[in-house]
């Protein structure tokens, strides 16, 4: 099994989730919260309010985290596709892999992860939509002080399964739509890349940048859904399930619901997937 794929994807990963996670931080306040009017009001009512700290809150555990998740991902989808194909990730170029067999692992990939990135993406989205400033004195303090007081606090509460609070949504989301990122992928490099060659830096830049806005279009209502079943339980708004909490976001807000935070999330999801890609193909590369 070749562990330089899961090595790569962790510091491909870890790259982009740095450049992304300001977007991020105003999609999940957009999608859980109703008191901003847009991704222009939420910008300047964060950094009026929490300067330009606010934009990173809840990013340290991603970091931490993306060493497992980000590797989880390309780890298993390149091994995937080994096991599917009998071809490398080097042979891949001279052998394309077909579609069906880019989709399956790409699938099996965003399902393994899923499970890995719950509890690290559940304490990140609770943290995000905590909108007091930084400790001031004489200010009642956060509920949550940090990562690891969140993650002991939920865990005090609702016990272990607490920490996976949406992790159905989650694997709902990506299961399907890792299957569409990579075949993206794949399809947009074969497109600009003669027969048997290495696609450039631009072919790969552009190609994870699409790929990245494709797979999030598609994820952006179990997107909502996911963030909403995360937060739920603070507030009154407890949902019965998955379904419930579908069917009564529509009912209150509308259809328009399940597409919040969708142009925030394509515009944060070309820079993040281009450059993840990007440093993924080239420490691939230069490992031989
Ligand atoms: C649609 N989904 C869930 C994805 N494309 N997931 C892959 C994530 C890649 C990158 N870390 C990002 O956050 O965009």
């Amino acid at each position: 099994m070749p562990a330089e794929e899961f090595v790569a994807g962790w510091i491909s990963g870890a790259l982009g989730l740095v450049l992304g996670h300001p977007f991020d931080t105003v999609k999940v306040r957009l999608q859980t919260q109703t008191t901003y009017r847009g991704i222009v009001d939420c910008m300047v009512k964060t950094y009026r309010h929490e300067s330009l700290l606010g934009f990173f809150k809840g990013m340290s555990f991603p970091i931490a985290s993306i060493a497992v998740v980000n590797s989880v991902l390309f780890g298993v989808y390149s091994n995937a596709l080994l096991a599917l194909t009998a071809t490398s990730h080097q042979e891949r170029r001279a052998q394309p892999p077909s579609y069906t067999h880019v989709f399956i692992a790409g699938c099996t990939g965003g399902f393994l992860q899923a499970y890995c990135l719950a509890p690290f993406d559940l304490i990140k989205v609770r943290l995000q939509n905590q909108t007091e400033p930084r400790a001031k004195p004489g200010s009642p303090p956060p509920r949550y002080r940090g990562p690891m007081h969140c993650a002991a606090s939920i865990f005090q509460a609702e016990g272990p399964r607490g920490l996976f609070r949406g992790a159905w949504a989650l694997t709902l989301r990506d299961t399907p739509t890792l299957g569409i990122y990579f075949v993206t992928y794949e399809w947009l490099c074969r497109q600009f890349t003669p027969d048997g060659q290495t696609p450039s830096s631009g072919t790969v830049l552009v190609a994870g940048g699409f790929a990245g806005i494709t797979s999030w279009v598609a994820a952006t209502p179990l997107d909502v859904i996911k963030s909403r079943m995360q937060m739920a339980g603070l507030k009154q708004r407890a949902y019965g399930g998955l379904l419930d909490c579908m069917v009564s976001s529509a009912r209150q807000e509308g259809l328009g619901v399940f597409f919040r935070g969708l142009t925030i999330n394509s515009a944060r999801a070309f820079p993040v997937n281009a450059v993840t890609f990007l440093s993924y193909e080239h420490l691939l590369l230069s490992w031989g």
